[in-house]
C-alpha cells in the first residue's frame, strides 16, 4: 500500500451552517482538518464581534468529545460594519478574517456590499492592523455573462481596491479561472487565493451532462476546461500563494433538486481522498502538503500544525457515502466521477 504522511491539513474556506446542519457537518470537518476558516453567511449573518463569539460557541458545542479542532472565525462585511468592532475582535484573537460578499453574488449575500467605496474605511483599518480580507470575487451586474463575472470583478473591483489600499492582505476565495490564477501570480505577497477540491476536478460540462446536475452547481460556477487546468497547475505547483479552501457548502437535497436550486457542493467527507487522487494524477504528491498544510498558515501568519496524518492508497476503491443524513434532511456528498482510492489512515470506509 502507498502511504503519504503530511502535516495535518487545514481548510481555509468552509460553511458549517447552524442548527441541525451544523451538528451534522462539523464532525466531518473536524475529523479531517485541524483548523478551518468559518464562513459567516448565516441567516442572519455573523456581522459583529459578539455574533462571531456566539457562533464560535455553537461550533465548539457541535464538536465530538475530545476533538481539538480550532474554528477560525470571520465577520461578514456590511456597509454598516464598524472598524472599531472589527479591530477589537481581531486584537482579542476572536477573528482571523473579514469576508466580503458583493450583495447578491451568492448564497445569503443579500446583506453584502453594494458600493465597495463605502467599506474602504474598514478596509483601511484592516490594512493597518494586518487583518485579512477574504473575497467572493464575482460582480453581480446581470449584464455580465455569469462565466465572466470573476474576471470582470478583478478589473472593476479587486484591482482598484488593491491599488487604493495596497497594504491590505487579501485572499481571493475559490478562484475558478485562469484570469484569477494569473492575477494572483502577478501580485505581491499580500495576495493569495484558495482553490476548492471540486474546481480541480469538474469543468462546466459536469453541470449539464445529459441533463441538469444540481449537485455540481456552485458559485462561482465551474468554468471551461482551460480554466480547470490552470487551477490544477496552480494548486499542484506548490506556490505559496495557493492553498486549499474546500468551500464545502451543504444544502439539503430538496433545496438543490428543485426549479431554483441552491449553489453549493458538500465535500468535507471525501476532500482529502479526492485531492490525493488529483495530486497523484499530476505527479505532484510531494506538493500536496504545501497546498493543504503549509501555504495557508504561512499566509495567515499562523504556525503550521505539528501533528501528522497519513493518507493511504488502497488497491480497491474506498467507499464514501452518497449522502449524509442531517436533522434538516439528506445532503448529497460530492461525487468526483472517479473511484477514490485514498483515505486517511484510521478512517472507516
Ligand atoms: N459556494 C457556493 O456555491 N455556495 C456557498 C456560498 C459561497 O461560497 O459563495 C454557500 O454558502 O452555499
Ligand atoms: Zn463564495
Ligand atoms: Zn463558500
Amino acid at each position: 500500500m502507498t502511504t503519504l504522511t503530511i502535516r495535518r491539513p487545514d481548510d481555509w474556506h468552509v460553511h458549517l451552517r447552524d442548527g441541525a446542519m451544523l451538528q451534522a457537518v462539523t464532525p466531518h470537518t473536524a475529523a479531517h482538518f485541524a483548523r478551518a476558516i468559518i464562513m459567516p453567511n448565516l441567516v442572519p449573518p455573523v456581522v459583529t464581534r459578539a455574533d462571531a463569539a456566539a457562533y464560535r460557541q455553537r461550533i465548539m458545542a457541535a464538536l465530538p468529545q475530545g476533538s481539538d479542532f480550532t474554528p477560525l472565525m470571520t465577520l461578514y462585511l456590511t456597509e454598516a460594519t464598524d472598524p472599531a468592532d472589527v479591530e477589537a475582535a481581531f486584537r482579542a484573537g476572536e477573528i482571523s478574517a473579514v469576508k466580503l460578499y458583493p450583495a447578491g453574488a451568492t448564497t445569503n449575500s443579500q446583506s453584502g456590499v453594494r458600493d465597495i467605496r463605502k467599506v474602504y474605511p474598514v478596509l483601511e483599518r484592516m490594512a493597518e492592523i494586518g487583518l485579512t480580507l477574504c473575497v467572493h470575487g464575482e460582480v453581480t451586474d446581470p449584464s455580465i455573462d455569469i462565466f465572466d463575472r470573476e474576471a470582470v470583478f478583478i478589473d472593476r473591483v479587486l484591482d482598484p481596491m488593491r491599488r487604493a489600499i495596497p497594504g491590505l492582505r487579501v485572499v481571493m476565495e475559490h478562484v475558478t479561472t485562469k484570469d484569477g490564477v494569473d492575477y494572483a501570480l502577478s501580485q505581491d505577497e499580500n495576495l493569495a487565493a484558495t482553490i476548492t477540491t471540486h474546481h480541480l476536478i469538474i469543468n462546466r460540462n459536469a453541470i449539464l451532462a445529459g441533463g441538469i446536475r444540481p449537485h455540481y452547481y456552485c458559485l462561482p460556477v465551474a468554468k471551461r476546461e482551460t480554466h480547470r487546468l490552470a487551477l490544477r497547475a496552480a494548486a499542484t505547483s506548490g506556490d505559496r500563494r495557493f492553498f486549499l479552501g474546500t468551500d464545502s457548502a451543504p444544502h439539503t437535497d430538496p433545496l438543490k433538486e428543485c426549479a431554483c436550486g441552491c449553489a453549493g457542493i458538500f465535500s468535507s467527507i471525501n476532500t482529502m481522498g479526492c485531492l490525493a487522487h488529483v495530486f497523484e494524477q499530476d505527479g505532484a504528491l510531494d506538493r500536496l502538503e504545501a497546498f493543504v498544510s503549509l501555504n495557508g498558515p504561512a499566509f495567515y501568519r499562523l504556525p503550521v500544525n505539528e501533528a501528522r496524518v497519513t493518507l493511504q492508497r488502497h488497491d480497491e476503491p474506498v467507499a464514501f457515502p452518497e449522502k449524509i443524513e442531517t436533522g434538516d434532511g439528506p445532503v448529497t456528498v460530492f461525487d468526483p466521477m472517479f473511484p477514490i482510492h485514498w483515505n486517511l489512515a484510521g478512517e472507516a470506509g
